[in-house]
C-alpha cells in the first residue's frame, strides 16, 4: 500500500519504518530540513533500539523515502498519517497547530480519495476539526476530492518503540459510518492485517472514543506511578519497604505488576502533557478531574524527592559540594530528555551552589543541548559532562542515580567507594538492595526503602 507519514519524529519515523518493513511503500514528510537531510544521508535523529537497521534495510529496498516536499507527499499515499507533535499550549491543552497545518496541506494538494489518519495524540473532537480544515482547503482549491478521517492513536513506548509497533497489544481504530468511513475502515483493516490476521487485536469504535482511549491509557498509567510514589514517601516515614509492597500487590491479577515502580517521578513527552491535556478537556466541559490533578501534583513533588534527600543529608547550602549524577534521559534506552526528572534535580543542586558531574550512556549530546537551554553560562560551567560513569564519581560527595540504565545495575562497588569522597548513594530508581549496599559499606538512600537502610 502507498502510505504517507507526516512528521518524522519518534512516532512518525517508527511508524514509517515499520510499515515499510511489512512491504508498504512509505513516504515520510517532515518540514525540518536538517532532519530529512540527516535521514537521507543514512543518519537517525533519535536513539531507538533496532530502528537504524529497519530504516537502512527499507531505504535500501526502495520502500522508504524521506522528503520535505509537501505536494509529493500528498500525491503519494492514499493513507495520510498525521504524526506531528501536539505539545502543551500555555494552559496545558494540546496545541493543535501542527496537526491542523498538516491537515490543511493535505486538503490543499489532494485530488483523489484520501484516508487521513490521526496518529498524533489529540483531544476529543480533533477529527472534526481536521475534517473542517481539509474541507475548507478543498473548497478553496476548487478540486473534487473526498476523504475520511480515522483516529488511530499510538501506544508505543520510547526505548522499545520498534518492538511495541511490530507486536501491538491492541490497535485502536475510530471511524465514522459514512460511505467514506467504511471505505477507510477496509483500507485500515488491510494495513493492519499482518499484525493480527483475524483482527483479534483491533478495537473498532467511533472516532471520539478512539481519541479519548489514548488519553485514558496514559492517564491510567500515570496514576499508577503517582499512587506508588505517594505510598513510597509514606513508606519511608512509617518504616515500610515499598518494593515488598509492590510485589505483594502486583501478584493480584486484578492489579498486575506493570507500572508500579516508585522512583524519581515520571517524565517524557507524553504522560505530563497528556494528563494535563485531559484535565483541560474536562475543564472545557465544566468538569474537574480530581484524581488527575492529584496525579500531576504528586509527580511534580516526586521530581523533587531526590533533591530533598540530598538536602536532608548535606544541608540546605550545597556550596562546595560536588555530586555525581548517573542517568539524564527520562528513561533508559532513549536519549529523550523532555520533562526528564534529572533536569529538576540539576536545577536544585545548581541553585543550592553545588557542582555536578553528569553521565548518561546515550543522552550526552542531547543533554548538552537541553541543559544549555536550562542553565546560563555561569551555571553550565558548574556542570561537567563526564566521559564515563566511573569518571563522573571522582571526588564527589555522593552518587545520585536518576535513570535505571542496565549498565548501572551491576557496578563495581569497590570502585565506586574508591572514587567517591564519601560512600553515599541516592538511588532514584531502587536499583540496589539496601542490605547489599550496607554490606558494601555504602550509605544508601532509595525511594520508599529507608526501613531496610536503618536496620
Ligand atoms: N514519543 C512517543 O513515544 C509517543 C508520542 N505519541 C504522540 O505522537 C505525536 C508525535 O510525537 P513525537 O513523535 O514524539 O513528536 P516529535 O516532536 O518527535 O516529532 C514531530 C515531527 O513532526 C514534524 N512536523 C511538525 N509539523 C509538521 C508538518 N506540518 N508537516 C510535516 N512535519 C511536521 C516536526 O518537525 C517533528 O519532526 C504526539 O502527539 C505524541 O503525543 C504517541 C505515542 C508515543
Ligand atoms: O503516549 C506516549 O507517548 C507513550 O507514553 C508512555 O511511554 P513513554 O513515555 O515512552 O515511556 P514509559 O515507559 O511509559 O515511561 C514514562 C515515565 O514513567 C516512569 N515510570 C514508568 C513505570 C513505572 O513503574 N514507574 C515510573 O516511574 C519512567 O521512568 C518514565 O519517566 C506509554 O507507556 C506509552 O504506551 C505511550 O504510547
Amino acid at each position: 500500500m502507498k502510505i504517507t507519514i507526516i512528521g518524522t519524529g519518534y512516532v512518525g519515523l517508527v511508524t514509517g519504518a515499520c510499515l515499510a518493513e511489512l512491504g508498504n511503500d512509505v513516504f515520510c514528510l517532515d518540514l525540518d530540513e536538517n532532519k530529512i537531510a540527516l535521514l537521507n544521508s543514512g543518519g537517525i535523529p533519535i536513539h531507538e533500539p533496532g530502528l537504524e537497521e529497519v530504516v537502512a534495510r527499507n531505504v535500501a529496498a526502495g520502500r522508504l523515502h524521506f522528503s520535505t516536499d509537501v505536494g509529493a507527499s500528498v500525491a503519494h499515499g492514499v493513507l495520510q498519517f498525521i504524526a506531528v507533535g501536539t505539545p502543551p499550549d500555555e494552559d496545558g491543552s494540546a496545541d493543535l497547530q501542527y496537526v491542523l497545518a498538516a491537515a490543511r496541506n493535505i486538503g490543499r494538494h489532494m485530488t483523489g480519495f484520501k484516508v487521513i489518519v490521526d496518529k498524533s495524540t489529540v483531544p476529543v473532537g480533533t477529527a472534526d476539526r481536521v475534517s473542517a480544515a481539509v474541507r475548507e482547503e478543498i473548497a478553496a482549491s476548487g478540486a473534487t476530492a473526498s476523504f475520511s478521517v480515522v483516529s488511530n492513536p499510538e501506544f508505543l513506548k520510547e526505548g522499545a518503540a520498534v518492538d511495541d509497533f511490530m507486536r501491538p497489544d491492541r490497535i485502536v481504530l475510530g471511524h465514522d459510518g459514512s460511505a467514506e468511513g467504511l471505505r477507510a475502515r477496509d483500507l485500515m483493516k488491510n494495513l493492519y492485517k499482518p499484525f493480527n490476521r483475524n483482527h483479534e487485536r483491533t478495537f473498532w469504535m467511533d472516532v471520539r472514543s478512539a481519541e479519548f482511549t489514548k488519553y485514558a491509557a496514559n492517564a491510567m498509567l500515570a496514576t499508577r506511578i503517582s499512587f506508588m510514589n505517594e505510598l513510597a514517601n509514606l513508606a519511608d516515614k512509617v518504616g515500610v519497604d515499598i518494593e515488598a509492597v509492590r510485589h505483594g500487590i502486583g501478584s493480584d491479577p486484578r492489579i498486575g505488576h506493570s507500572f508500579l515502580y516508585a522512583g524519581a517521578g515520571y517524565g517524557g513527552s507524553c504522560f505530563p502533557k497528556d494528563v494535563q491535556a485531559l484535565e483541560r478537556t474536562a475543564c472545557q466541559f465544566d468538569q474537574e478531574l480530581l484524581i488527575l490533578r492529584a496525579v500531576e501534583a504528586v509527580n511534580d513533588r516526586q521530581k523533587l524527592v531526590l533533591g530533598r534527600k540530598v538536602v536532608a543529608s548535606f544541608g540546605e547550602d550545597l556550596a562546595g559540594r560536588h555530586f555525581a549524577v548517573w542517568g539524564l534521559a527520562f528513561k533508559p534506552n532513549t536519549d529523550d530528555m523532555r520533562e526528564a526528572p534529572a533536569r529538576v534535580l540539576l536545577r536544585e543542586l545548581i541553585d543550592r551552589g553545588a557542582t555536578v558531574a553528569v553521565y548518561d550512556p546515550v543522552a550526552m549530546a542531547e543533554a548538552k543541548r537541553v541543559l544549555s537551554l536550562d542553565f546560563n553560562a555561569a551555571e553550565l560551567a558548574r556542570i561537567e559532562f563526564a566521559a564515563s560513569s566511573m569518571g563522573a564519581l571522582e571526588q564527589a560527595d555522593a552518587l545520585i542515580i536518576v535513570t535505571e540504565w542496565k549498565a548501572f545495575r551491576s557496578p563495581d562497588f569497590d570502585q565506586i567507594k574508591a572514587r567517591l569522597k564519601q560512600a553515599i548513594v541516592f538511588d532514584g530508581r531502587n536499583l540496589f538492595e539496601p542490605e547489599q549496599m550496607a554490606a558494601n559499606g555504602i550509605e544508601y538512600h532509595g525511594i520508599g526503602r529507608s526501613v531496610l537502610t536503618r536496620r
